[in-house]
């Protein structure tokens, strides 16, 4: 395509005039259009006087001016080439009969000068240096000044000799003697734009004039103009005979440098093969393009990545080697360098032009400039760090993401949820959110009957359901094993509204993990229990962690296969449970438990022994009763310990009553838990416990619960068998509350069962539970076990259990638990 340059044209000929078309002609117009017409250039001409010409082009609505004079002010704001268009010097033209032979005689004179042109800032700076006070008035062109000059409307005209020679001869004035400023004419250009413009004239010129049959010349001669040194008046030709003396001088001064210039290219193309030997060795890839992008110099390295070599990547650009979206972005980059003039650090993703490989670039890009500060190019070093952002990805990856189910991991939620809490914190009537923890309902039994693989297996499918259909702002995680949670951030800020919908989530998760995935090409069903948190006040990111797990468990109390959402009382729970733990933990090292007896009673032969019921005889809050510490003693795993202190009290207390005719055939109940009975040291612990006391084991009755036997049961008999064997007695307590079933109550060696007392409480008043006690005794006769009534509060209860056949009674009625003392006290 053609490119459009606005030129200034003014009159100033023969250097710079307009031709009938208004064309640029003239010395500079003529090599212009020469220039124009090997570039396609379309000249548009701008005709202005100088004055103008040079506002327009410091305005950048001229691209280009031809014969401007460089001068060091003129370069703060035009560009200009190297190599001069033209040579040249001002000269003074003086109006008939006046003479001028120095320029001192200017003193007093009115000198005509063109507006900001060169003359008159010499002039200016003369008359201020030499304090020789001159009347300078401008005048905006040349032709202007002559006529006035020629009208005795001034004296003296200060004007570029080529100029003056013409309007002398048309005006018939003088040429007086006094030259000055010779000066280098060029082509300009407003500062840092249309240097391309700068580069061709520069190019043209340079060639140009070293041919002597170049358009150059030609021009010049048509002109009336040899050399840019011609029509040099007389006088000048003298001096330069006189300095022509002084060039032999030059010369051996010449040779001499020669000699100088030589050694130091000799020593500069050893440097320059030195540093190409380094930067052709170093890991980097290492570029020099200039302004227009062009690759000036590239390394070995780089050649590499273009797959060429080095000469051959010179003169091109980024778009022959990268993808469009590549080299634009470095395009972009690189302008950032060349117009701020700053130095850029950049990640470049970059892409080969076929599409193939890609590759990841840490560029340092810094701009060039010569030594008039002017940018020509920038120096780019790029370092390859694909493997690094792989590694990066990879570390990422392992960090943030759970490796089985590709999910965002515990770290990555936890700083998602904070985040999510912070800003709520922050934007109160922001949205609301909130926290679904997932727990799978038995995920063990799975791993434990079909393997690790098949539970990983379906983590993975359970992953891959949730995320299907949850919505992409919502967050799913795997915190590890069967615990997975979802973190909503975009409900409704109205509360109400927000936790309806967060319990319409996590019950439609409920279903979906209700239906049959497919293990071993066979459907496999699980269900889950998931607890809920809203995002509330003052809660941070670990507390709402902690209630949704909390919120989870209580669901897993509730039967599982459900949603809770976490109230305060689970947090008041926990915490109490937290401190009987911790109170636990010091209650036996310092004795604070203590045993209490309650009577059990044989029908026509009184008390024949007792159950042992532990008390906690805290120090601050007093006695404490089994049913506040035994369960979380349970569930913490200090009920072993607590259990077997318990059984050694009861044998050393029945070793003491066999001292004794009238206690001796006394027995104790001692309440076994479910872990100390599935411990599988528990045979051990009593065989040695009966063994250390001396206590008889007949007298041992150890009291186990229905739901005890659920878990294990094969393990338990054989237990119990061991057991009995030594002559241990079991009593199956809470009898009917249970999943009693007949079929394993035959295979175990009990030797009683206890009613429990909830179905004494109403024996009088509810038939069922009548009912209910009468099928126990009646069971109790054919299994040929004693049956014990517990519970027993009033005479009614008991006169009741005696006609219904009861033989074994225990309750309040017959006397409540009581510390040792009292206990045979009131048995006395
Ligand atoms: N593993 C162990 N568990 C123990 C031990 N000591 C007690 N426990 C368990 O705590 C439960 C509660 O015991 P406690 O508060 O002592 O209550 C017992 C009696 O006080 C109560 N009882 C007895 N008669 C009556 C009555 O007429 N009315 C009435 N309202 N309550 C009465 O029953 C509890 C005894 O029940 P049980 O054990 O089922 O016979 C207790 O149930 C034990 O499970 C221990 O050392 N280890």
């Amino acid at each position: 395509a053609e490119r459009e340059v606005v030129v200034g044209v003014y009159q100033n000929a023969p250097k710079i005039t307009a031709d009938a078309d208004g064309q640029p002609s003239g010395i500079l117009g003529d090599l212009l259009g020469e220039i124009a017409r090997s570039q396609q250039w379309q000249l548009k001409p701008v005709q202005c006087d100088w004055a103008y010409c040079l506002q327009l082009l410091q305005a950048g609505e001229i691209d280009l001016l031809p014969d401007v004079a460089y001068t060091e002010q003129r370069a703060l704001q035009l560009d200009f080439h190297e190599t001069p268009a033209l040579y040249s010097w001002s000269q003074l033209y003086t109006a008939p009969g006046v003479s001028l032979n120095s320029i001192e005689q200017l003193a007093g004179k009115t000198v005509l000068v063109l507006q900001d042109s060169v003359q008159q800032h010499y002039l200016q700076r003369w008359s201020t240096e030499s304090g020789i006070a001159v009347q300078l008035s401008t005048v905006r062109s040349m032709p202007e000044a002559f006529a006035l000059l020629s009208a005795g409307q001034a004296e003296v005209v200060a004007a570029n000799h080529y100029f003056g020679q013409a309007q002398r001869n048309k005006y018939n004035l003088t040429q007086s003697n006094v030259i000055f400023q010779p000066s280098r004419l060029f082509y300009a250009t407003k500062k840092g734009y249309n240097q391309d413009l700068l580069t061709v004239i520069e190019t043209r010129l340079a060639q140009w004039q070293s041919n002597a049959s170049s358009p150059y010349y030609q021009v010049l001669q048509r002109w009336g103009t040899n050399t840019p040194q011609r029509q040099v008046p007389q006088y000048v030709w003298l001096i330069l005979a006189m300095l022509s003396s002084l060039l032999l001088l030059a010369l051996a001064g010449a040779w001499w440098l020669k000699r100088q210039v030589s050694d130091k290219t000799r020593h500069l193309q050893v440097s320059e093969d030195r540093l190409n030997t380094i930067l052709n060795s170093v890991d980097a890839h290492i570029y020099i393009k200039d302004i227009k992008g062009r690759y000036q110099y590239v390394n070995r390295k780089v050649a590499q990545l273009f797959g060429c070599e080095p000469a051959e990547a010179v003169g091109r650009r980024d778009d022959a080697f990268f993808d469009a979206a590549s080299s634009a972005n470095i395009q972009q980059n690189d302008q950032k360098v060349l117009q701020l003039g700053e130095r850029l650090v950049e990640e470049e993703y970059n892409t080969s032009l076929d599409g193939e490989q890609s590759h990841t670039f840490l560029s340092v890009k810094l701009p060039l400039r010569d030594n008039r500060g002017h940018i020509y190019a920038l120096c780019g070093i790029s370092t390859d760090i694909t493997e690094l952002k792989q590694h990066q990805q990879e570390i990422h990856q392992l960090a943030f993401y759970d490796v089985l189910t590709g999910l965002p991991n515990r770290r990555m939620v936890l700083e998602r949820l904070k985040h999510a809490v912070e800003f709520k914190q922050r934007q109160t009537d922001s949205a609301q959110g909130a926290l679904l923890f997932i727990d799978l309902d038995h995920f063990k039994d799975l791993n434990d009957s079909l393997g690790h693989a098949m539970g990983d297996q379906l983590l993975q499918q359970v992953a891959q359901r949730l995320q299907t259909h949850l919505r992409k702002v919502d967050t799913l995680a795997r915190l590890g094993g069967d615990e997975f949670v979802v973190l909503l951030t975009d409900l409704h800020p109205d509360i109400e509204l927000s936790s309806q919908k967060a319990s319409l989530i996590g019950e439609k998760i409920v279903q979906l993990l209700a239906e049959p995935f497919e293990l071993q090409e066979r459907p496999y069903t699980i269900s889950a229990s998931v607890g809920v948190a809203m995002f509330s006040d003052g809660c941070n990111s670990d507390e709402l962690l902690q209630r949704a797990d909390l919120a989870m468990y209580d669901a897993k109390d509730r039967g599982r296969n459900g949603v809770r959402f976490f109230n305060q009382q689970m947090q008041a729970d926990v915490s109490s449970r937290a401190d009987i733990v911790n109170g636990l933990r010091l209650a036996l090292a310092q004795q604070q438990f203590v045993l209490h007896f309650q009577p059990q009673l044989q029908r026509d032969a009184g008390v024949v022994g007792a159950e042992v019921l532990i008390r906690w005889q805290h120090p601050t809050e007093g006695m404490i009763a089994p049913a506040h510490f035994i369960p979380v003693a349970e569930s913490s795993g200090q009920i072993q310990a607590i259990g077997r202190w318990v059984l050694q009290q009861s044998c050393h207390q029945l070793a003491e009553w066999a001292r004794w005719p009238e206690t001796a055939n006394w027995y104790l109940a001692v309440n076994i838990s479910a872990r100390q009975l599935h411990s599988s040291g528990f045979v051990a612990e009593v065989s040695k416990v009966l063994q250390d006391s001396g206590a008889r084991p007949q007298c041992l009755v150890l009291e186990i619960t229905e739901s005890q036997l659920l878990q294990d049961i094969d393990s338990v008999i054989a237990k119990m068998q061991q057991l009995t064997a030594l002559g241990v007695r079991f009593s199956l307590d809470d009898f009917g509350t249970g999943y009693s079933s007949l079929s394993y109550l035959k295979r175990l060696p009990l030797r009683q069962l206890k009613i429990d007392r909830s179905f004494v409480r109403d024996i009088l008043t509810d038939p069922n539970d009548k009912a209910i006690i009468k099928t126990i005794l009646a069971l109790g006769q054919s299994l040929e076990l004693a049956v014990i009534a517990e519970g027993v509060e009033t005479d009614d209860q008991y006169q009741k259990l005696l006609q219904l056949g009861c033989q074994q009674f225990q309750g309040y009625y017959f006397g409540k638990p009581e510390s040792l003392d009292v206990f045979m006290k009131n048995c006395k």
